[in-house]
């Protein structure tokens, strides 16, 4: 028996297939892991990989350009794939957990069958408040109830993590919405499962109780936010009623202000024509064409450190200048939330600044750069470590040994989190 997690990324789909241990005590471990990325990125193939750790052959394949690609096929492409290339069959997963970025006000995930679909249609009208990912995620969920015959469904949130928010935090200084409105208009917060998941390996590591973390994160992917944890909670968050507020993203512009809306187009309000949702123009300029895509030209983090790298690149100015205005914004985060937590607590007691996803896990030269401007409260780069790839149970330092400040790349476990969500909730 199987319990395989799927995550749909603004920009990738991830997923790890689980043995379910026979004991409850026993500890998950993956035994494949799945995922295409390139994912709406115009003029670059998609890239799909199949791993296995035990019980297959893995393997990785280019498809068509990710600009074109038909949203709806992928899932059941990746499951054929893994069916074909290991020793499971389809009839062997009894339970599929997938990652929802917006669960509204929900305070618990949902469990769906094929014979209860009703949280479904709530999801994917919620796609309004996440227009990047609840359909597509919703689309996912209906592709896995067709292709696995016998499976129960478990909608695990990214909203989950930041119920601790308090009020103070989480209102936004606004009237009563003008019309009927799904759920409050506040600050939710995104990426819950992956920091969920950080704390978990962080107090792993340093063999702490996960009350005793306190940290800033930086979830650095093609969708970016900050997180100000005390005591293993969510405090603070910069994403806020849709994952369009906070960081700058690969084609998110991040915060703005909001009258700009109205001077850059005639019709904000006008359909966007976005397949399957309803969203204004305006909101798929900010969500699909903005960020790293508008500044740089590319949402390829990796090829704007290169340029930048290369003042002979004809594209270095726009490269440096796009990094630079990616890091201010970081920095404001980071160093709000750093503060929030030396307001209350010593700095001996908070245990650093994490970077996560695909870009903080990789772009070691943002890290150097983000952890330096910290020198002042003690925080030394450990160069080595800092560019070193090795990383170990998911838990790497960065910073030498006695630095005032900690600087840590910790690789986020979103389906790991999704999955032990879905263990709480089955009693396996
Ligand atoms: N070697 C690299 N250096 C820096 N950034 C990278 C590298 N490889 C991938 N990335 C960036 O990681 C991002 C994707 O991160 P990921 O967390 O997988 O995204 P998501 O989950 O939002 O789909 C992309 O912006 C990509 O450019
Ligand atoms: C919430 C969000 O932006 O997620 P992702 O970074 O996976 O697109
Ligand atoms: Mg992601």
């Amino acid at each position: 028996m199987y319990i395989l997690a799927i995550n749909c990324g603004s920009s990738s789909i991830k997923g790890k297939l689980y043995p379910i241990p026979s004991q409850p005590t026993q500890p998950l471990r993956d035994c494949a892991s799945l995922s295409v990325s390139n994912i709406a990125s115009h003029g670059e193939r998609i890239k799909v990989k199949v791993n296995w750790t035990e019980g297959g052959k893995g393997l990785e394949e280019e498809g068509e350009d990710g600009g074109n690609v038909e949203y709806s096929s992928l899932v059941p492409m990746l499951l054929g794939k893994l069916t074909t290339s290991g020793s499971v069959n389809k009839a062997d997963i009894h339970y599929v957990v997938h990652r929802i970025v917006h669960g509204g006000t929900h305070e618990k995930g949902l469990v769906i069958t094929k014979d209860h679909t009703e949280g479904l249609d709530e999801m994917d009208k919620l796609s309004e408040f996440a227009p990047l990912h609840n359909h597509h995620a919703v689309l996912a969920v209906r592709s896995c109830l067709e292709a696995l015959p016998d499976h129960t469904s478990f909608l695990a949130f990214d909203t989950l993590f930041h119920q601790t928010i308090p009020p103070e935090t989480y209102t936004y200084a606004l009237p009563p919405a003008h019309k009927p409105i799904q759920m409050p208009i506040r600050k939710y917060g995104f990426h819950g499962l992956s920091y969920a998941s950080i704390v978990r390996s962080l107090a792993g590591h340093l063999r702490k109780r996960e009350e005793e973390i306190n940290i800033v994160v930086a979830h650095l992917g093609s969708g970016a936010s900050a997180c100000c944890i005390k005591g293993g909670k969510s405090i603070d968050t910069s994403m806020g009623l849709s994952p369009l507020e906070g960081l700058i993203g690969g084609t998110r512009s991040g915060t703005i202000d909001p009258t700009a809306i109205f001077h850059m187009f005639e019709d904000p309000g006008a359909d966007g024509g976005l397949e399957g949702i309803q969203v204004t123009k305006a909101e798929l300029v900010f969500n699909k064409q903005s960020g790293l895509l508008a500044l740089a030209g590319t949402t390829n983090f990796g090829l704007l450190l290169s340029r930048l790298s290369n003042p002979s690149d004809p594209e270095h100015g726009q490269a440096a200048l796009a990094y630079s205005i990616y890091l201010d914004r970081l920095m404001g985060y980071v160093s709000q939330y750093l503060f929030k937590l030396l307001s209350t607590l010593p700095l001996s007691s908070i245990d650093g600044i994490v970077f996560s996803g695909g870009i903080g896990e990789r772009a070691s030269p943002l890290r150097k750069d983000v952890l330096s401007r910290f020198s002042w409260l003690g925080a030394e780069v450990d160069e080595g470590k800092n560019e070193s790839k090795e990383i170990e149970e998911g838990v790497k330092e960065i910073t030498k040994q006695g630095s005032g400040l900690k600087g840590w790349v910790v690789e986020t476990d979103e389906e790991g989190w999704c999955a032990q969500l879905a263990r709480e909730e089955f009693g396996f």
